[in-house]
């Protein structure tokens, strides 16, 4: 198989423009705004939610970027587990998917029959449908789904409204992005490639469907931006997120690789866009490094009361072993995040 890698300079999540920039260039948009739109871009959040009937909305989202791995099946896997993420981290259900493609003419056709079969199975494990696409030639391949849901407007679980009170818990273990820039410079470990690949294809359909019968308060899935940066959009104006750093789930290398300096210019650039916003204590480097670390088709960060926090964390591990209680509410502070 042809490598996939080597015909793109930059893929997944960490190639997002950063949140800095994105923020500045969508100030200066128009405002759309319809009572039915529940969710439009100005709230940041993870999709659009438009309400159609008293107990329905859709919610609407689109993900696509260029590989992260040289197994075209499995780039297509992680790609479309990523796009149908947004879905799930509203509190919705996907309904059906488009596929968007951008494919070099000078690579094999059969690739990218590989990359659409990977995401052909995860919008059927889905339980969603594929009812078309586009298609263009480009210098990179890229590849992602447009998804359609559908969600309740009374249980929408939006991004920035967590309580002072609650538990945070995160669903899956950070490091994906430290790990795939360890297997660009040919010293990952196998192990670690394989964490990262299986957490990078895994629905988080799973965890979702454990967190409906819970009040949860507010969600969205950890990215590009990077651990933190989602924690300082969801705490908002009215909160301030504390984080347990002795408690974050991550690939056990990818601690080892951050303190080798293994660390990636996206990482950097949500360092930055942080600067003023986070207390880091005495949170040691390669710790830090995992917080920033952009991550492709990372697990859900939720906010819920206290009080339900350990039941919906033993049953969300049925289903994900590594999710943790990694943070709790509290009334505004001098940072929006304290890292202890
Ligand atoms: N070019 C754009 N034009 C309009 N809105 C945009 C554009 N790019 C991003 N947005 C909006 O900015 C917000 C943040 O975008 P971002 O892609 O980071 O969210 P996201 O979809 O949750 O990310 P991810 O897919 O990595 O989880 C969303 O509301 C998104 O719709
Ligand atoms: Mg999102």
């Amino acid at each position: 198989m042809m490598s996939l890698l080597s015909n793109c300079t930059s893929g997944g999540c960490g190639a997002k423009i950063g949140p800095g920039e994105l923020s500045k260039v969508l100030a200066g948009m128009p405002v759309f705004s319809d009572h039915n739109l529940l969710v439009g871009f100005d709230a940041s959040d993870d999709a659009a939610v438009y309400q159609i009937a008293e107990n329905t909305a859709i919610v609407s989202t689109v993900d696509f970027f260029s590989p992260m791995v040289d197994d075209a099946r499995s780039f297509g896997r992680i790609a479309a587990a990523n796009a149908l993420s947004d879905v799930y981290s509203m509190g919705g259900t996907p309904l059906f998917a488009l596929n968007l493609v951008c494919y070099p003419e000078r690579m094999e056709i059969d690739a990218l029959g590989e990359i659409l079969l990977g995401g052909a199975e995860k919008i059927q494990e889905a339980g969603a449908l594929l009812c078309g696409g586009h298609s263009i030639y480009d210098k990179e391949p890229k590849y992602g789904l447009a998804v359609t849901g559908r969600l309740d407007p009374k249980q929408i679980w939006r991004n920035n409204t967590p309580v002072p009170g609650d538990q945070l818990i995160l669903t899956k273990p950070l490091g994906i992005g430290i790990v795939m820039a360890a297997l660009r410079g040919e010293v990952a470990d196998e192990e670690a490639v394989q964490a990262a690949i299986s957490s990078m294809q895994r629905l988080n359909k799973y965890a979702a469907e454990k967190m409906h019968s819970f009040p949860i308060s507010a969600c969205t899935d950890i990215t590009g931006f990077g651990l933190l940066a989602h924690a300082r959009e969801m705490a908002g104006e009215a909160a301030s997120l504390v984080i347990y750093s002795s408690e974050l789930p991550y690939i056990p290398q990818a601690r080892t690789y951050a303190g080798d300096f293994l660390i990636t210019a996206a990482a950097q650039r949500n360092r930055n866009h942080m600067g003023g916003f986070v207390d880091l204590g005495e949170t040691p480097f390669a710790l830090q490094e995992l917080m920033f670390d952009p991550q492709t088709s990372g697990g859900l960060f939720l906010s819920v009361p206290k009080a339900c926090a350990q039941e919906l964390l033993s049953a969300i591990q049925e289903v994900e072993s590594q999710a943790k209680i990694v943070g709790e509410v509290l009334p505004p502070q001098n940072s929006s995040i304290l890292v202890r």
